[in-house]
């Protein structure tokens, strides 16, 4: 799959990130009156399952737009990441009489995805078939790599599918609910942010990869918020051979919980680490040591998306800061939820201004 992910793959796709980030700034605009409490948390869902749904797999989902009631797609996915959650936590789960409804809720959730996900596969083999126009997206990739290898398992590429979406979604819009929490509690990091911004891209509504690549500060802002709100704060490895860690043995074969969470808090590698500080990340200085911060991981597994996920991340907070000036709900918590992905307890009320008015 690398090559749909690759930076000069998703260069392409940039006009497509503007359309539908444009929908939510259009939104966000229209409710501009300084007053009214919008759930940053919610809005960012539903434009990063439009995204991914949009660029990804050519399925034109309007959460941004359309809905009040979360769509069809978008409760499955909720319900099956919890559901991921609820698993992990607790390994008897399926023996608890008391939560038979609910995993019978997560079950009927992951044959939603599969076959909404199915559909989209068919559909698209049978325009490849004709010889229709399609998209150069992840889903052309797969269909045409099962008509290629028909011996593929296509119940393991309908998995895929819905990995995608379970993976790509939830994860980058918490990045930037978080990330709005941090610059609105630290003005002065905002305000470099604003002013690097304007400097790139001016007025400009259109954002381009090439300017996103010029804000280095962006970058240091989404590194810094990652680094102390990870949305995937933990990963799984097992070990092949037995090893040694400043004494403790660990056989062959344990599961092994890997915390960027925890580790990316370590006052020795980062000092007063719970301080929002985006000079950490400052390309001049080289200061963070290796192995002590990898909210995508590290390694031959590390986040496939993650290029896909920071481009789209730097595009919609640069639109943001770009076109509005922001209040968040003081009342609201600020605290860590943790389900599966790491997300901000209060939803992430804000209420915006235009910047010109
Ligand atoms: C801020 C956004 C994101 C974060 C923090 C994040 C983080 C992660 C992490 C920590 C892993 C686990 C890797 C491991 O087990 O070592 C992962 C895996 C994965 N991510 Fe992401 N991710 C993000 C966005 C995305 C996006 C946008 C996509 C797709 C468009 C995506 C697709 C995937 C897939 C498919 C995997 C599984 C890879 C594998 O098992 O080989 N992610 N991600």
């Amino acid at each position: 799959m690398n090559p749909c992910f690759q930076k000069s793959y998703i260069k392409g796709l940039e006009s497509a990130f503007n359309t539908e980030i444009d929908l939510l700034i259009n939104k966000l605009a229209g409710l501009a009156d300084g007053k009214t409490q919008v759930s940053m948390l919610e809005e960012f869902n539903h434009l990063t399952l439009d995204v991914i749904g949009k660029i990804g797999f050519g399925m034109q989902m309007n959460n941004v737009e359309n809905r009040t009631e979360p769509s069809e797609y978008t409760k499955a996915i909720k319900l099956a990441l919890g559901g991921v959650s609820a698993f992990v936590r607790d390994p008897f789960i399926k023996f608890k009489y008391s939560k038979w409804k609910y995993l019978a809720d997560v079950k009927k959730a992951m044959r939603t995805l599969r076959v909404l996900s199915k559909q989209s596969f068919d559909e698209r083999k049978k325009q490849i078939e004709r010889g229709d126009y399609t998209p150069d997206d992840i889903l052309n990739f797969l269909v045409k790599m099962k008509l290629e290898n028909p011996e593929l398992d296509g119940e393991v590429i309908l998995d895929d599918i819905t990995t995608f979406f379970l993976a790509g979604q939830e994860t980058s819009a918490n990045l930037l609910s978080f990330a709005l929490i941090c610059l609105w509690q630290n003005k002065d990091v905002l305000e470099r942010l604003k002013a690097e911004v304007s400097d790139v891209v001016g007025d400009k509504h259109y954002i381009s990869v090439e300017d996103t690549n010029k804000m280095e500060y962006l970058d240091m802002v989404i590194k810094e918020t990652l680094r102390l709100y990870p949305p995937a704060p933990n990963t799984f490895r097992e070990n092949k051979t037995d090893i040694e860690i400043q004494g403790y043995k660990i056989p062959a074969g344990t599961g092994i919980m890997i915390s960027t969470f925890v580790s990316s808090r370590l006052e020795e590698f980062f000092p007063e680490p719970l301080k929002f500080d985006p000079e950490r990340f400052n390309p001049a200085e080289n200061r963070i040591p290796s192995y002590t911060y990898f909210p995508f991981t590290l390694g031959p597994r590390t986040c496939i998306g993650k290029d896909f996920g920071v481009i789209e991340a730097k595009m919609i907070l640069s639109k943001i800061v770009q076109r509005f000036n922001f209040e968040m709900d003081p009342n609201q918590s600020f605290d860590i939820e943790e389900s599966a992905t790491l997300k901000p307890k209060g939803g992430a009320f804000c209420s915006f201004t235009l910047c010109d008015s």
